[in-house]
């Protein structure tokens, strides 16, 4: 939406040279017939109220991340922002990393139009949002960097970036670049910076892997081959960005504490020590709910 709104200054000068062209043929400002308006003046007439349309959508669209964003924190799950050149193959690999059967990766470039969210599981049952990004481009026009940083100002709110490439494109090299330059000016904090995991998509296109210095996971997300490596990867990087640790408690099973920790964290594993009238429990919890739990439970 962003972009369209910034197509309409391109619309708006497109026209008027097609109006300086027709009125070199005579005919451009003609009246249309019975309206009192020349072809012209309808013309920004509909721009006018295109651009007023966009921009009330923006507002609500605005509105309802925002709202998005609040429910999000509330809920304390990890967001972990997809990013990369356009076609890289973002949204195949978020489909493979969810199982989001909705998703719908095409080829072609922009076929991601909006910013959404899917939620997956890693290995250790916590569940993740995984944000699809809008595909960046080299060469962007100048007005629309703008549109396109802001539609992506949710990834601030992270708290792991992956960045997507296509190995198999003869420019692959150049796409690195040019989307950590665009990164860099997103003023991000430099943790999320540091903490990037780098994918090699579409391995399956390629005779052998390219070897780097960075280190970066290989995969094919359209066929599936690596994703257990990501998943273990991804878990590992939520777990230290988001200060969670996975622990085994020991608790009392008469005690409401197992009902607590099924709302505050994420339960992997109970184990019933049925004559100690205890369980052993296996969780994913991040310190804060850590530390209510000791003042709660732990006096
Ligand atoms: N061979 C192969 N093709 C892939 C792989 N991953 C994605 N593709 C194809 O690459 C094309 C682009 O995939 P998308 O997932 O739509 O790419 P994207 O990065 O989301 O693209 P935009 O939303 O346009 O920025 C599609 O035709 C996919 O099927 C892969 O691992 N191997
Ligand atoms: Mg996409």
């Amino acid at each position: 939406m962003q972009i369209a709104l910034a197509e309409l200054p391109l619309l708006r000068s497109r026209l008027r040279n097609e109006i300086a062209h027709l009125d070199q043929q005579g005919g451009g400002s003609r009246y249309i017939m019975g309206s009192g308006e020349t072809f012209l003046e309808v013309q920004q007439r509909l721009l006018k109220e295109r651009e007023i349309k966009i921009k009330n959508a923006l507002v609500k669209l605005k509105k309802k991340r925002n709202l998005l964003r609040t429910r999000r924190k509330q809920c304390e799950f990890p967001i972990v922002s997809v990013l990369g050149y356009t076609n890289s193959g973002k949204t195949t690999l978020i489909k493979a990393l969810t199982g989001d059967e909705g998703l719908q990766p095409r080829d072609q470039l922009f076929a991601t139009l909006d910013v959404t969210a899917h939620a997956g599981l890693l290995p250790c049952h916590l569940a993740v949002i995984y944000v699809d990004t809008i595909g960046f481009l080299s060469q962007l026009p100048h007005n629309l960097i703008e549109s396109f940083s802001a539609t992506l100002e949710d990834v601030i709110h992270s708290d792991l970036l992956i960045h997507v490439r296509d190995v198999s494109h003869p420019e692959t090299d150049n796409q690195r670049t040019s989307v950590l330059s665009v990164l860099k000016n997103l003023s991000l904090p430099q943790k999320l910076l540091d903490t990037m995991i780098e994918v090699h998509n579409k391995i399956d296109l390629i005779d052998k892997p390219k070897d780097e210095e960075v280190s970066a996971v290989s995969v094919s997300a359209l066929f599936g081959y690596g994703m257990e490596g990501l998943k273990q990867q991804i878990e590992t990087a939520v777990m230290m960005s988001t200060g969670r640790t996975v622990m085994t408690i020991n608790l009392d099973l008469e005690s409401p504490q197992l009902n607590w920790l099924y709302k505050e964290a994420s339960v992997q594993e109970v184990n019933v020590l049925p004559e100690e009238g205890t369980a052993n429990v296996k969780v994913v919890i991040t310190s804060s709910a850590y530390g209510k739990y000791k003042k709660l439970f732990c006096k």
